[in-house]
């Protein structure tokens, strides 16, 4: 808001980061160059009508079905109370084994015929029944009755089959036909009509006769009969005494079959062509089925059998049959059995839990579905594991396949507890809605069969066993076609022969399908691992290559690092190099200049140079011991190295600022320097160490020192005289007075060895060791010739030492005698820890001795000061230049002093 209020400011400049873009034109609408006179009038209107009125292709698979379409339909028959003409006889029962303690149920059954003329279960509509609590029974029930409702047909006691077959079975079949799967079971308490509604009678055929009659009728007008083929295939679930569940296959022929997962292995496949073969291998299976006597069933099942009619497609004019591959599947399950009402023992009394135990799994694994698909938190229970008939029917159990339910029931009052039971628990089963129905063309490609002849007991062909490899089918209905064949009733070779043929026929037309599929499906997988393996290699790749570009960087930063130290190094050595060559230029010849009787000269005003030159008598010696300085002063220290062949060593000292200060090269030996000796007294000891192996054949030593400097031999009998005067004569100037420096000593260390020390021209010279005394910048007059006192006094003591000394003047210039330079030679290493290693001079010689007792007796100094000042310094190595020259004015003194005191 404030900001909204505040003026404008007029120099402000406004800048866009992001300046407004423009939106671009689309590529595929052409602008309109004159918008305005655009027309909506001009669109033309959307073909509705000829949308519409375009057919839109209907599959199967594709129609919504309605909404009771995907659930469990449930049905319930009433059987009609038995007359007591029908009712089983307790007598016919003797068979059995008795049990004594249970006589009074064979009893009971007389009573329950007195008994049955009651109903308990009345139907109010064709979708429900009323449960009416008899009337013994009243008084331990709360309700009197209970209402069942939401079947899909309720089918009273006086239902024929025929119409039960069109209400349930006939749509079921109709279904298939048109490539549905679906199962129907019957399941009620035993002698509830179970058996008489799946299989019927000669008479009054049941549901499995009128479908095959139905799937037959349904072919035949047509005539296209060639076009599809039927298989039937017939076992059951039985126990055998009560001890393991078992599987028999109740074809012809038929053995004990086995369970792998949910698929019998080795059940037999037969084709059927006619209803008449269909009903004939019906009728065996029903024979061969396990059977008994109970007190409520003259003929009660033992097992629970299970009809399978498969349709398989037939190859017609290269194009595969979609519907194909439905399998109708009909279950007459064995019924409940209360122990009370049966009377079973022994044997029958196991078959009895057997098939309780069963038809319990089978109502948990409905209850668990329908639990599931009430609140999808509570998982599936695997129930199916728990019998064969559940495994078998695993799909159908968990919702992904059609099932319906026949339920059967007895409506008198004794049955009351068992139709009473039996509706609590399958009503429920109307609810189940199906998961996940495969689409039935689907099915029909996952179904496969091998039909084998009743007649030439096909052995299973390599076809077969490939298609049984590849597993298409489903696993229930994947038909195992062993080694045993699977007998086809077929009464007529011709016919057989023709069944042959189109089985034939059948399986080969099926397999370019399912080969077709499956080579597409594994090319699929192939080419999705092969995608996988592609990109986990790329991936793998592109790690190692950035691990490769990051090692590549680190190397480059390295080598730049190394250039740079390269050109710094470089750097150093050019200008180390430059140094050099100034200083070789710039090095004045001492031996040009140099002053025989003094070792003294003088070459510019401001500079003093002592030319100590000691030949040893061999010309290809030279040592020259050159001293710049202007003010007298030293800084910088060269030493230079013999040249070329080693002939001469060369100590050159530079005056600070008169020469740069070289940079120093590590190793360097050949020519080292020191920008100040004071500041690198190892380079100073490097330098001696270098110097001793260089000239080791004709040791020779020269070196300075800022801590010791020693006057030996005729360079102190030299310096003695003239320190006594120069000393007095700066004693009588206090005002100017500066320390004494000893600058640099020369040493010969080796008396037997050849003269060392020569001059860089290689000319012979004889002498001692030289020394420098120089005055500071202020009074660097003391020993300049300008002064005529102190010429007068420094020529007077010189003549004194000359005199005094037993080394005659022209002895010591005289470059021929080299005795008396032995003699009186010097030499001196100031070392760094103080210590001074010196080649002590033979005691005859020593004729300085006067001299120096008279310096120390004409000069009176307080070297305490000087010591103070040391100790102000003590422990580094940079000392000041005044430092320097008041230290080797001490140690000048200090040995003045010593030889004194030694004298
Ligand atoms: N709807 C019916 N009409 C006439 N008779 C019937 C009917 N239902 C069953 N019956 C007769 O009842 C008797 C028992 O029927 P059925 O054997 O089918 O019972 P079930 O349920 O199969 O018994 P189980 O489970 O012991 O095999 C049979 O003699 C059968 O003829």
């Amino acid at each position: 808001m404030e900001m909204n209020n505040s003026p404008p400011c007029p120099n402000t400049v406004t800048i866009r980061r992001n300046p407004p873009r423009r939106a671009r034109a689309t590529p595929l609408i052409t602008p309109l160059a004159t918008p305005q006179t655009f027309n909506l009038s001009e669109i033309p209107p959307f073909p509705n009508d000829d949308v519409l009125a375009e057919e839109k292709p209907q599959t199967l698979t594709s129609l919504p079905e309605p909404e009771a379409d995907h659930k469990i339909k449930v049905f319930l028959r009433i059987r009609p109370i038995l007359s007591p003409s029908q009712a089983p006889k307790v007598k016919a029962k003797s068979v059995w084994p008795q049990n004594p303690t249970k006589k009074n149920i064979t009893g009971g059954a007389k009573t329950l015929k007195k008994k049955s003329s009651n109903s308990c279960l009345t139907v109010n509509d064709s979708h429900s029944v009323t449960l009416s609590t008899p009337l013994e029974l009243r008084e331990s029930k709360r309700t009197k009755s209970e209402t069942y409702g939401g079947f899909s047909h309720v089918f009273n006691s006086d239902s024929s089959q025929v119409e039960v077959y069109e209400k349930i079975v006939k749509p079921i079949v109709e279904n298939f036909l048109d490539g549905k799967s679906e199962m129907l079971a019957a399941l009620g308490p035993s002698g509830s009509g179970k058996t008489h509604t799946v299989f019927g009678s000669p008479r009054d055929p049941g549901m499995v006769s009128l479908a095959l009659r139905h799937i037959f009728k349904g072919t035949q007008p047509h005539g296209n009969k060639e076009s599809r083929s039927f298989h039937i295939s017939v076992f059951e679930i039985y126990t055998e005494r009560g001890k393991s569940e078992k599987l028999l296959d109740l074809l012809r022929d038929g053995g004990e079959l086995s369970m792998q997962q949910s698929s019998v292995k080795g059940l037999q496949q037969v084709v059927i062509s006619n209803v008449e073969e269909a009903e004939s291998l019906i009728s065996q299976s029903v024979l061969k089925r396990a059977t008994a006597m109970t007190n409520t069933n003259s003929q009660s099942s033992r097992s629970q059998c299970i009809i399978n009619i498969c349709h398989i497609p037939k190859k017609c004019k290269g194009v595969v049959n979609p519907k194909s591959g439905a399998v109708l599947t009909i279950i007459d399950l064995a019924g409940a059995e209360r122990e009370k009402r049966t009377g079973n023992q022994g044997t029958r009394l196991l078959e009895s839990n057997f098939i309780n135990n069963t038809l319990m799994v089978f109502g948990l694994c409905l209850r668990s579905l329908l639990e599931h698909q009430k609140n999808p938190k509570k998982p599936l229970q695997k129930h199916f594991q728990n019998s064969l008939l559940t495994r078998y029917l695993r799909e159908y159990l968990e919702g992904k396949k059609r099932m319906s339910l026949i339920l059967t029931a007895k409506s008198a009052d004794d049955d009351y507890l068992d139709t009473s039971y039996l509706l609590r628990q399958a009503s429920p089963y109307m609810q189940i809605k199906y998961n996940d129905v495969e689409p039935t063309n689907m099915v029909s490609k996952k179904r496969h069969y091998v039909a084998s002849s009743a007649m030439d007991f096909a052995k299973p062909t390599p076809a077969s066993e490939h298609l049984k490899r590849m597993r298409c089918g489903s696993g229930e209905h994947t038909v195992q076609n062993d080694e045993k064949s699977v007998a086809e009733v077929n009464t007529s070779k011709k016919d057989a022969s023709s069944e042959c043929k189109l089985d034939t026929s059948s399986s080969v037309s099926f397999k370019p399908e399912c080969d077709s599929q499956t080579q597409s499906e594994r090319n699929h997988i192939i080419m999705r691992n092969f995608a996988k393996a592609l990109w986990s290699v790329l991936k793998q790749s592109n790690s190692k290559l950035k691990a490769a570009e990051m090692e590549i960087q680190s190397l480059k930063e390295s080598i730049g690092y190394e250039k740079n130290k390269y050109l710094v190094l470089k750097k150093e050595f050019s200008e180390f190099k430059a140094c050099r060559t100034w200083s070789e230029g710039g090095k004045v010849k001492v031996k040009d200049v140099v002053d025989p009787a003094l070792n003294m000269i003088n070459c510019d005003d401001n500079t003093l140079k002592f030319d100590p030159a000691v030949t040893a008598g061999h010309s290809d010696v030279a040592n020259a011991f050159e001293l710049h300085g202007e003010n007298s002063s030293i800084h910088n220290c060269q030493i230079i190295e013999s040249k070329g062949d080693q002939t001469h060593d060369d100590l050159t000292c530079h005056e600070a600022g008169f020469i740069p200060s070289p940079p120093q090269l590590p190793g360097f030996t050949r020519r080292d320097s020191c920008s100040s000796v004071e500041q690198d007294k190892e380079l100073v000891w490097e330098q001696e160490e270098t110097f001793y192996a260089q000239a080791s054949s004709k040791p020779s030593r020269l070196d300075q020192s800022d801590e010791k400097a020693t006057l030996d031999g005729s360079c102190a009998q030299l310096d003695s005289e003239k320190s006594d005067r120069k000393l007095q004569a700066s004693a009588s100037k206090p005002a100017h007075h500066n320390p004494l420096e000893v600058e640099a000593v020369s040493e010969i260390p080796n008396e037997s060895s050849e003269p060392i020390i020569n001059q860089p021209d290689e000319e012979p010279a004889h002498g001692a060791s030289c020394t420098q005394l120089d005055s500071g910048k202020s009074n660097g007059e003391v020993l300049t010739p300008s002064s005529k006192s102190e010429d007068e006094a420094v020529n007077k003591i010189l003549s004194e030492l000359l005199v005094s000394s037993s080394i005659t003047k022209n002895e010591i210039l005289d470059p021929s005698s080299t005795k008396d330079v032995y003699s009186t030679k010097t030499c001196d290493i100031v070392g760094d820890s103080g210590g001074v290693s010196s080649c002590k001079p033979p005691k005859p010689k020593r004729t300085l001795m006067p001299s120096s007792s008279l310096l120390s007796r004409d000069f009176t100094f307080d070297p305490v000061d000087e010591t103070e000042k040391l100790k102000g310094n003590k422990g580094t190595r940079k000392l000041p230049a005044d430092y320097l020259k008041s230290k080797g004015s001490i140690t000048l003194l200090h040995m003045l002093k010593g030889k004194s005191n030694f004298a």
